[in-house]
């Protein structure tokens, strides 16, 4: 069943003066209510994408959709129902996390008990109550971002934009930080469109992540679907120390069976870039067996987002 779109790029083109061609046919679609990463190296575009799907610059052809509108033809009914938090922060140093909020929702025209409540739900949830009253310029990095983040939830937005939303922030910061957006994205049914050079992080929390390199998708799944189709893991294989190491006959015996891509001998253990890594590791210790090698123990470490990304960026 193909699921209802939050987000809709198809085909998307975009060159700046001096002939720098940021976009080149970008495309990629985000379900409703799910968490979607870009990620891809710098300049690869997705600060240009999120930028002309937030309005802020316009594509020279290609369609964008947020949730029912053209981001072309109805610019302010996307606004209406986005919110977005760049590279920069946007908190006014000078006013407290309060005094933030109220400003920020009086600008999407809430008011009364109905801006009073939402304000009191945001410190609330991103933990800011005790700050709350304090002026922002005296915050720490990490409460600055989430008062951001908080900033850009206001209106109850059905779509959040979030460009490098962790960047420079210490882990503790970084996942309490999206500890929360996981929270108030489910239970507000908030879809989020992420950019970060964390892997990690997509890896944990995107439900899809499209790989963007010089303009382009160039890979496009869940972590785990992508993880499976690089079909790369390690087997690591730790040996008997006290019996000798004959590194010329493991190589010699490693070297007739196919799915392995490299051995590495360090120590006592065998280091093993393979594919099938279930059934090679089989016949890795069935070879092993043959050559009088004893085996104590054996581990199959799978492929990372990292080595997902390096894969398709370096090609
Ligand atoms: N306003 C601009 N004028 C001219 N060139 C620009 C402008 N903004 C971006 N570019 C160029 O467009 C390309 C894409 O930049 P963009 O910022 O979208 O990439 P990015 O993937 O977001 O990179 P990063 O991860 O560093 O934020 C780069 O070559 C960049 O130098």
């Amino acid at each position: 069943m193909k699921l209802e779109q939050s987000i809709k790029v198809e085909n998307l083109n975009k060159t700046y003066k001096g002939n720098i061609q940021a976009l080149d046919g970008l495309s990629f679609e985000v379900d409703k209510g799910s968490i979607f990463g870009l990620i891809g190296p710098n300049g690869a575009g997705k600060s240009t994408a999120i930028k002309i799907m937030t309005t802020l610059t316009r594509a020279d052809s290609g369609v964008v959709r947020i949730g029912d509108y053209d981001v072309n033809t109805e610019p302010n009914h996307v606004r209406k129902i986005i919110g977005c938090i760049s590279q920069n922060s946007g908190v006014f140093r000078e006013g407290t996390a309060r005094e933030n909020l109220i400003l920020q929702g009086e600008l999407y025209g809430m008011r009364g008990s109905k801006l009073k409540t939402r304000v009191s739900k945001l410190l609330d949830n991103f933990g800011l109550n005790e700050v709350a009253d304090r002026i922002a310029a005296t915050y720490s990095g990490g409460m600055l971002r989430k008062l951001d983040v908080a900033l850009g939830l206001i209106h109850r937005p059905q779509i959040l934009f979030l460009d490098e939303p962790t960047t420079g922030l210490d882990p503790e910061a970084r996942s309490s930080l999206w500890e929360i957006i996981l929270s108030m994205s489910k239970q507000e049914n908030v879809t989020v469109l992420l950019t970060t050079h964390y892997l990690e992080e997509v890896d944990r929390l995107a439900d899809k992540l499209a790989i963007v390199n010089a303009g382009k998708v160039i890979a496009e799944g869940t972590p785990a679907s992508l993880k499976e189709a690089l079909n790369e893991d390690m087997i690591h294989i730790s040996l008997d120390s006290k019996t000798e190491l004959q590194t010329d006959v493991i190589e010699k015996a490693l070297s007739s069976l196919r799915n392995i891509f490299r051995v590495e001998i360090d120590g006592n253990i065998i280091k093993l870039r393979v594919a099938n890594a279930s059934s090679t590791l089989v016949d890795v210790l069935q070879v092993l067996a043959a050559n009088q090698i004893h085996v104590l123990n054996t581990s199959i470490i799978p492929s990372t987002i990292d080595e997902v990304y390096l894969k398709y960026t370096k090609k």
